[in-house]
């Protein structure tokens, strides 16, 4: 029987290829052992020969697949009948409404007349060199760990995708997660199971693509299509000013992990001019909350480590300057702050463009360049350039921005690197930590200068365990507490 190892790798840059590109060259190395297999095969002997027997007595790994299937596609394990444990019945297929919905590849792929035998493996969120596996069948695939697809889909079977597609390792450490790869600029897809506010499909487009180089940049930002609907994006806005709301509209503030309640600073930052309001605990804001969860493929929803949506407001000239979302990793003793030793900081921003602005307002990243036509002609068009500089000059005067300021020169910073115009009801979606769970530096970002009409954005910053002051056992270990279904490393394929 054929091991599970990597058989090959191909050499270059592997993330400017579209990921669903069968297509790939194979270039033959030494081979690899791998211990989860060995590790397999020394525990469950019995199985392992069953499965073998099976599979040589059908032949060499074909014949299983064909055509899509009418009811999910399960053909490929059907040829499986006599072995002693049952593959089909651990194929998930969740139903709709259950947070798992989507979350799994449940077809077979509909030119696939033989399960696949080969893939390109990246890290978790892509980027990098990949590895090229290859599997006979499907035990030996579900051997190479949980495995997802570019649509963030847990891969079941080896009949679910093309030979040579683009799989992604999940998170390997307890209180790290998955990670969107980024593919390419400009790459646009759909998230299975995940529907916004109207009831669209959700697609999430990639807007930077960093790479694992340690000296790259880029901030890992999605632009998020389809995600709010009018009504939502209204209820936020109405509920950040409505008399029962005990966390209305004031002046931001900025810098402390505490909460009001918890004694908070309410020192207004003179870098930070908006005002904003908290919307914890309404039907609206859980709505949300749930689905960015099941956007982020978490697993889940868990209380613990969502902050209550802010909802802001800029007028005119007001702006955020460039900083992190995440706490430093020394903000105070009382938590662990440090991902990497077990703590919990800000993970992922959901970003939500509650209204359009006319001119500025833009939420801009200073460590990735500005989009070229090169990058993304479309993305480019789509989101539209900032104004000739001599209208700039004539919008920052008129928004009344004293020259000099800094918000003057956050103006310039926006037009000269990448920004994101707000867009009514979409939304971006960046990470502060990396697929290992190291504070990403590379994740400053900021709003610039709002310098015609009003913005109406919010806040939504999901943690990746229990967030400051939420941790039940222990604060100086919040990875610790994470649910079975959200705590890295997953045992098997599944
Ligand atoms: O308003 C924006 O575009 C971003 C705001 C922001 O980064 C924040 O409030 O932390
Ligand atoms: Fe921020």
């Amino acid at each position: 029987m054929t091991t599970p190892k990597p058989v090959g790798r191909r050499k270059g840059k592997g993330s400017g290829k579209d990921p669903s590109s069968p297509s790939v060259t194979v270039e033959a190395v030494p081979v690899k052992k791998n211990s989860a297999y060995f590790f397999f095969l020394s525990a469950l002997p019995g199985i392992i020969i069953a499965i073998a027997a099976t599979f040589w007595s059908r032949g060499g790994g074909g014949g299983g697949g064909g055509g899509v299937g009418g009811s999910g596609g399960r053909q490929d394990a059907s040829v499986h009948s006599s072995v002693s444990i049952d593959i089909e019945a651990s194929l998930k297929d969740p139903s709709p409404g259950s947070w798992t919905y989507g979350f799994y590849t449940t077809q077979t792929v509909s030119d696939q007349t033989k399960p696949s035998t080969h893939a390109l493996l990246y890290p978790n969120g892509g980027g990098g060199e990949p590895e090229l596996v290859s599997f006979a069948n499907r035990e030996e695939f579900l051997m190479l760990g949980r495995l997802y697809n570019d649509r963030g889909q847990i891969v079941q079977s080896p009949s679910h995708f093309l030979n040579g597609t683009a799989l992604y390792k999940g998170p390997q450490r307890p209180g790290t997660h998955f990670h969107w790869p980024a593919v390419r600029v400009g790459y646009r897809r759909p998230v299975p199971g995940v529907f916004g506010g109207d009831g669209e499909q959700i697609e999430l487009e990639t807007l930077t693509e960093p790479t694992l180089d340690a000296s790259s940049s880029d901030p890992r930002v999605f632009y998020i299509h389809n995600f709010l609907s009018s009504a939502e994006a209204d209820e936020f806005i109405r509920f950040s000013t409505a008399p029962e709301n005990p966390y209305k509209m004031a002046p931001s503030t900025g810098g402390t992990h505490k909460a009001w309640n918890q004694g908070g600073s309410d020192a207004r930052l003179s870098t930070r001019t908006s005002e904003n309001a908290f919307d914890i605990s309404t039907e609206n804001s859980n709505n949300v909350k749930q689905r960015a969860f099941r956007l982020l493929r978490m697993g889940g929803y868990d209380e613990n480590l969502a902050d209550g949506i802010q909802v802001l407001r800029y007028e005119l000239g007001q702006a955020y300057v460039a900083h992190h979302d995440y706490f430093p990793e020394f903000q105070s003793e009382d938590h662990q702050w440090n991902p990497l030793l077990g703590g919990s900081n800000r993970f992922a921003t959901i970003f939500l463009y509650l209204s359009d602005v006319e001119y500025g307002g833009e939420t801009t990243f200073p460590n990735s360049d500005r989009l070229t036509i090169e990058k993304s002609k479309e993305l480019v068009e789509r989101l539209g350039e900032a104004p000739p500089l001599e209208t700039q000059k004539e919008l920052i005067k008129a928004a009344g921005l004293a020259e000099g300021s800094w918000e003057e020169d956050l103006t310039y910073a926006c037009s000269a690197k990448f920004a994101v115009p707000p867009r009514r009801g979409d939304a971006i979606l960046f990470y502060s930590q990396r697929p290992d769970g190291r504070l990403d530096v590379n994740s400053l970002h900021g709003a610039c200068p709002v310098l015609k009409g009003t913005k109406w954005g919010a806040n939504l910053w999901v943690w990746n365990a229990c967030r400051y002051s939420q941790c039940r056992v222990d604060p100086m270990n919040p990875a610790a507490e994470l649910r079975e279904e959200m705590k890295a490393p997953f045992p098997g394929g599944l």
